[in-house]
């Protein structure tokens, strides 16, 4: 999933990294209308969720060991869901708590939210009973740290709250049930080191894997059960069904490093459905233009390879970088294209390294170029680097709601109205 204009339902997913690797969604909560029916929270309840919110903020680093010690607790079995090493838990109970004060008065997207998280949290096992199982221990947890600023009035607001986004889950993760597995088998097919801790791997699934050019997946590695990173596919849907993906070991990263440097060909990684919206707009006519970084290139290769597939014909501006040209992993192919397609043109940028002739900083090139502001934007690669081209397309005129990236950062892009000048 992407953000557009507002603080969408992906900012569940993990906007901050520490291992700088994609991590799974946490778990569900926020308060939004059901499908069509009656659980749209007042303003007044919506008001009390936040003030409890801020009651229990300064504990907020012992809630999640608490909440866990409660639902083990009282429900043993659940320890089998979780991974060993509950860490990664632990952040994404926070983050989901923070958000729910966000998203809180949003119902459209927390419904679209709610239905994708339910359908991902098919491949953690996750079934119907569980949910009431989690509610009744996040309210003992919100409980225990509000203190006396615990009310009946805030009991009942977070269980609707909670209630209905559990339901909008469940009924997602039932109708998905019904279409598809909750788990692909995927073999790696092929292993190939591009550079210092970068490979390149090709997996084949057991059985039909639908996705569209410019999302991502999750995958689950046999070294660290239970544990799901997400990276994007780098290539759109091929038919022998071989997804290709681009990974760079990160200090720390244990999914990262057990795929470089101890996967081979023939092991065996499971995936989760594909998600995301950083795809192609087809309701839009507008010009594209793409900002990819690093191994941040591989669901920009995907869109565009997407484009080719359906026929699109909206001209698209890649701009790519990388600290070396060895790392301009996918740059050979993107070339190639552009010059089979007249609606595609690369330039690609190399930060660390001596350049090659007219070759000079990433944004700098961003900068020399466009206008932009009728084009839609595409980032996708380190944080920094989203952020410095957001604000460097914002400024020239491109509007939030017009931008399209993978819900792990958070974009500060200013208002055109204000800054836009000649040009950009
Ligand atoms: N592996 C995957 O499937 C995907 C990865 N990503 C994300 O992409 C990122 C890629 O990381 P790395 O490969 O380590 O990238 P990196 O750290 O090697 O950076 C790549 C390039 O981005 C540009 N850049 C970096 N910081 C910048 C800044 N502050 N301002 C302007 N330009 C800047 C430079 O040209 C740099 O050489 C990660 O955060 C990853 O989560 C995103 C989508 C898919």
């Amino acid at each position: 999933m992407m953000f557009r204009a507002n603080p969408s339902v992906d900012d569940a997913f993990m906007p901050e990294n520490p291992e700088n690797e994609w991590q799974p969604s946490p778990e569900p909560m926020p308060a939004a209308e059901r499908h069509g029916t009656d659980a749209v929270l007042s303003a007044h309840e919506i008001a009390l969720i936040r003030a409890s919110v801020t009651v229990v903020a300064p504990h907020v680093a012992e809630l999640p060991a608490y909440f866990y010690g409660v639902l083990f607790s009282r429900y043993p079995h659940a320890r089998d869901l979780f991974p060993p090493e509950m860490d990664v838990q632990h952040d994404r109970l926070v983050r989901a708590l923070l958000l729910i004060v966000d998203l809180v008065d949003d119902p459209k997207h927390l419904v679209r939210f709610c239905s994708d998280l339910g359908r991902d949290h098919r491949k953690f096992g996750t079934q119907s009973a569980h949910y009431a199982a989690v509610g009744e221990c996040l309210l003992a947890t919100l409980a225990h740290f509000a203190g006396p600023a615990w009310t009946e009035d805030i009991a009942t607001a977070w269980t609707r709250a909670y209630t209905a986004v559990a339901q909008a889950m469940d009924q997602a993760a039932a109708a998905d049930a019904a279409e598809r597995p909750a788990v692909w088998n995927a073999q790696i097919v092929h292993h190939r080191a591009y550079g210092p801790g970068l490979a390149e791997i090709t997996v084949r699934t057991d059985q039909p894997y639908a996705y569209t050019g410019g999302q991502f997946v999750s995958m689950e590695t046999p070294w660290w059960p239970k544990i799901w990173r997400y990276f994007s596919p780098a290539n759109a849907p091929r038919p022998d069904g071989t997804i290709t993906f681009h990974v760079r070991a990160v200090p720390g990263g244990r999914i990262s490093n057990a795929l470089v440097h101890q996967a081979s060909v023939g092991d065996v990684v499971r995936l989760g459905l594909a998600l995301g919206d950083m795809v192609l707009d087809p309701t839009s006519t507008r010009d594209v233009v793409c900002v990819a970084g690093g191994t941040g290139i591989a669901p920009i290769r995907a869109l565009v390879e997407q484009a080719a597939l359906d026929g699109v014909q909206r001209r698209m501006e890649l701009f790519v970088g990388a600290r070396t040209a060895n790392e301009l992993h996918g740059l050979d192919d993107l070339l190639h294209m552009s010059r089979q397609h007249r609606w595609l043109n690369v330039r690609a940028a190399v930060s660390d390294e001596d350049a090659p002739a007219g070759s000079s900083h990433l944004l700098r090139v961003l900068a020399e170029s466009g206008p932009w502001r009728h084009h839609d934007a595409y980032l996708s690669g380190p944080g920094p680097m989203m952020t410095a081209a957001g604000r460097l397309l914002g400024r020239g005129g491109v509007p939030l709601e017009r931008f399209y990236y993978d819900p792990f950062v958070q974009l500060d892009v200013p208002d055109p109205g204000a800054t836009a000048g000649p040009g950009h």
